[in-house]
């Protein structure tokens, strides 16, 4: 147990764009953060949550009242740092319990400067985002608390909108950089970081697979340098819409028949390359305990899920590729509101799902879906070699 007491800070206010304003206390770094303002429902996970780079230009409020209770440590990380563009929190815990614990979240939100407020209604604010829609909100505290209220919400209303908003940059390493496969290996998985979690790329090597990570700049020529068995996009903020580059590049390799495997932003990207369009959900699906279907098996799965876009197909029935890879279907989808949550392509070797088989944080009941990869591509390859077919 840590003697690290948590001391709330000075006054802050979170200022939403359709003026409503809610007054409590520094949480972190003190100062002003604007971003989009989006609830997440896990009751546990912070430190994955707030690691995950997807929310990159985000405040994440969350419901779960008690936050940091157990601290922060090294290994719970899903990237370097904290990614959140701003936290709003209940009541965060006044000591860190926990013999994993090596610092508290007060602190690693100061540390990587990320403004947060605490002593607030979350439940109150995400019952008024279910009905408003997410929006742009802004928090401000120290100096900033005192500016007139009218500046706070111009402010707000001048910040970036997350649709059109292209966040990859932001985000993804700046270097190739390999992992080499931890299981029996089976062959090469290129992945394109769009804002990848650690525990997606431990599940690929444990699959046997040798991970070759690319900048999300990335070319076709570095991707086919590569000569790899399988490709991968990952998880990522921003709006999927914003995103062409990368969807052409997804367009090359799923023309050359590589075997594609696509997580979230990895799913909208693949909706996107097939032809189909994606759209902004109201308030979207943030949380551990989001029930999905999978046609495929007729199975439920409670899954961890942070999407706020969404492929625009109805989930029944098989579609026709407008550009030209054949047909498709909704392989999963929400059982709360019928949001796609997976493709699945019939004629070339690619699927996705829009939720977090990775899970950190959540159940593990999707886990099993890096094994259908890791099976796709063997099948590419046994197919292949008794065709003769190189590509
Ligand atoms: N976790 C993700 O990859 C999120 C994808 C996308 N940025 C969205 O909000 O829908």
């Amino acid at each position: 147990m840590s003697d690290t007491r948590f001391v709330p800070g000075p006054p802050a206010v979170l200022v939403l764009e359709d003026g409503a304003r809610f007054t409590g206390r520094a949480y972190g770094a003190v100062g002003r953060t604007l971003g989009e303002v989006v609830f997440a429902t896990g009751m546990t996970g912070y430190q994955e949550t707030l690691t995950d780079p997807s929310y990159a230009g985000q405040i994440v409020i969350q419901t779960a009242p008690h936050i940091g209770n157990t601290g922060v440590n090294t290994e719970d990380r899903e990237s370097a740092r904290i990614w959140v563009a701003g936290y709003v929190v209940r009541d965060p815990s006044r000591v860190v319990s926990n013999f994993r614990a090596e610092g508290s979240l007060d602190d690693e939100l100061a540390r990587d400067g990320v403004v947060g407020i605490s002593g607030i209604d979350t439940r109150a604010i995400t019952r008024h985002i279910r009905s408003g829609g997410a929006m742009k909100a802004g928090i401000f505290s120290g100096e900033d608390a005192a500016l007139p209220a009218a500046e706070q919400l111009d402010l707000v209303r001048r910040g970036v909108d997350m649709r059109g908003r292209n966040l990859s940059g932001d985000v993804s390493t700046g270097e190739p950089y390999r992992i080499p496969a931890s299981g029996e290996r089976i062959g090469t998985v290129a992945v394109l970081d769009l804002g990848v979690k650690k525990s997606t790329l431990t599940y690929l090597s444990e699959r046997g697979f040798d991970v070759e990570v690319l900048p999300q700049s990335a070319s076709a020529d570095q991707v086919k340098a590569l000569n790899p068995d399988a490709l991968f996009f990952s998880n990522g903020p921003g709006d999927p819409a914003a995103s062409d580059a990368h969807v052409e590049l997804l367009r090359e390799s799923l023309r050359a028949g590589v075997p594609y495997f696509g997580i979230c932003f990895g799913n909208q990207l693949l909706g996107r390359a097939l032809g189909f369009p994606t759209y902004k959900l109201p308030f979207g699906h943030r949380g551990i305990n989001q029930p999905v279907l999978d046609k495929t098996t007729g199975r439920v799965e409670i899954t961890s899920q942070n999407h706020g876009f969404a492929v625009d197909l109805p989930v029944e029935g098989v579609h026709d590729s407008p550009e030209g890879f054949g047909r498709a279907e909704v392989s999963h989808y929400s059982l709360n509101d019928n949001v796609v949550e997976g493709l699945r392509c019939l004629d070339i070797p690619a699927f996705s799902v829009q939720y977090h088989p990775e899970s950190a944080a959540g159940p593990h009941d999707a886990n099993h879906l890096f094994d259908r990869f890791r099976d796709l591509v063997i099948a590419r390859r046994d197919e292949t070699t008794s065709t003769g077919d190189q590509n």
